[in-house]
C-alpha cells in the first residue's frame, strides 16, 4: 500500500508520478489544441517533437534519481500526450483526488490506475460531474488550499478555464478544517501571454516562506494582494509577462532548499541561488511550448 502524504509544495519529496513523452502522437491540428501556446507553435510549425521532449523528461528523471525519489511513470498509451501528470489528479494530506479534467485529457488517468490501485480505496475520491478541477490549480500552503479558478460568466467558452467554482466548493466540503482560498485567473484562448492556464502558471510557493508570482495573472487585484499579505512583498519574486509566458512560475521543489528549474531562467535562477536555494537547472524549453513545465509534469505522492 502507498501511504500518501502531501501537506505542502516544498517538503522533501519521496515519491512522485512523472509524466511521459513516449508515444506522444503526431503534432495536433489547430482544432485539437487546448491551450493558446500549443496553438501558436502548431501554426508556426515549431511544435515540439517527441525525441526532444523525451530528452527533457529524461533529464528531469535523472534529478529525481540523484535525490533518491521513487518515480512512477504512466503506462504508455498510444498517440497520447501524457506529459502533464499534475492535472489528472492530486494528493492532499493522505487523500488522492481524481481530477474532473478536460474530456480531451480524460484517458490520461487510466494510465496511472496501477498507482491508484496501491492506495487505500477509502482514500480515493472522484468529484461529482458538475465539478471541474485540475491539479495545476490546486496548491497547499500551511493550513491553506489555494485554488485557481475562473469566475467569468463566459466560463463555458474558455477551454483554458479548468477549475470552476463548484471545484472550489468541493474542496471546502472535503477539507472543512483547511482555509480554501480561490484565485480568479486571467484566461485567453488565443494569447498565451494573457492566459494563466492554471494557478501554477502564475504563482508558486518555494522554500518555507517565498514564492514566484505574476501579478497580471490575477483578474482581481485583491487576490494578488492576498498573497502579498500572506508572504510579504519582499519574499515574492515578481516575474514579467514574458517570464510567465516562458513558465517561470512552474519550477518544481524537491525540498525546501532544492528547486528544479529551466536552465534559461537566468533572472529567476540567480534570485533563487541568492536566497540560498540549490537550483537543479535542466533544459525544458521544448515542453514549455505546450504551456506546461516542471510542476505540471509531476504528481507528488509522498513528501516529508
Ligand atoms: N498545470 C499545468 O499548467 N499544466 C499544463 C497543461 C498544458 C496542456 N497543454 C493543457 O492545456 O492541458
Amino acid at each position: 500500500m502507498l501511504k500518501l502524504n502531501v501537506k505542502d509544495e516544498t517538503s522533501r519529496l519521496r515519491a512522485v508520478v512523472l509524466g511521459t513523452a513516449e508515444n506522444n502522437g503526431p503534432t495536433p491540428t489547430a482544432e485539437e489544441a487546448y491551450d493558446p501556446k500549443s496553438l501558436e507553435h502548431i501554426l508556426a510549425g515549431t511544435y515540439p517533437i517527441e525525441p526532444d521532449m523525451i530528452k527533457e523528461m529524461d533529464a528531469f528523471a535523472r534529478v529525481f534519481e540523484k535525490y533518491d525519489v521513487k518515480v512512477y511513470r504512466p503506462e504508455v498509451l498510444e498517440n497520447c500526450n501524457q506529459i502533464f501528470s499534475r492535472d489528472i489528479a492530486f494528493v492532499i494530506d493522505d487523500v488522492f483526488v481524481k481530477s474532473n479534467i478536460l474530456p480531451d485529457r480524460e484517458k490520461e488517468l487510466d494510465a496511472i490506475q496501477y498507482v491508484i490501485d496501491q492506495v487505500e480505496p477509502s482514500k480515493v475520491v472522484k468529484p461529482p460531474e458538475d465539478v471541474h478541477i485540475e491539479g495545476g490549480d490546486v496548491m497547499l500552503w500551511g493550513n491553506h488550499i489555494f485554488v485557481g479558478t475562473y469566475k467569468g460568466s463566459d466560463y463555458p467558452d474558455h477551454i483554458t478555464a479548468r477549475t470552476n467554482i463548484q471545484g472550489v466548493e468541493f474542496l471546502k466540503q472535503l477539507f472543512p478544517d483547511k482555509i480554501v482560498k480561490e484565485f480568479d485567473l486571467v484566461k485567453s484562448k488565443t494569447e498565451a501571454r494573457d492566459n494563466a492556464l492554471h494557478l501554477d502558471c502564475c504563482f508558486q510557493p518555494v522554500g518555507e516562506d517565498k514564492g514566484i508570482i505574476y501579478e497580471g495573472g490575477f483578474r482581481n487585484p485583491e487576490d494578488y494582494k492576498y498573497l502579498v499579505n500572506l508572504f510579504g512583498k519582499e519574499n515574492l519574486f515578481h516575474i514579467t509577462r514574458d517570464e510567465m509566458y516562458n513558465m517561470n512560475s512552474n519550477v518544481f521543489s524537491i525540498d525546501t532548499n532544492v528547486v528544479v528549474s529551466e536552465h534559461n531562467f537566468i533572472r529567476l535562477n540567480t534570485w533563487l541561488r541568492e536566497q540560498g536555494f540549490i537550483v537543479e537547472d535542466i533544459p525544458y524549453a521544448e515542453i514549455a511550448k505546450q504551456e506546461g513545465l516542471l510542476r505540471c509534469s509531476t504528481l507528488p505522492l509522498i513528501r516529508g
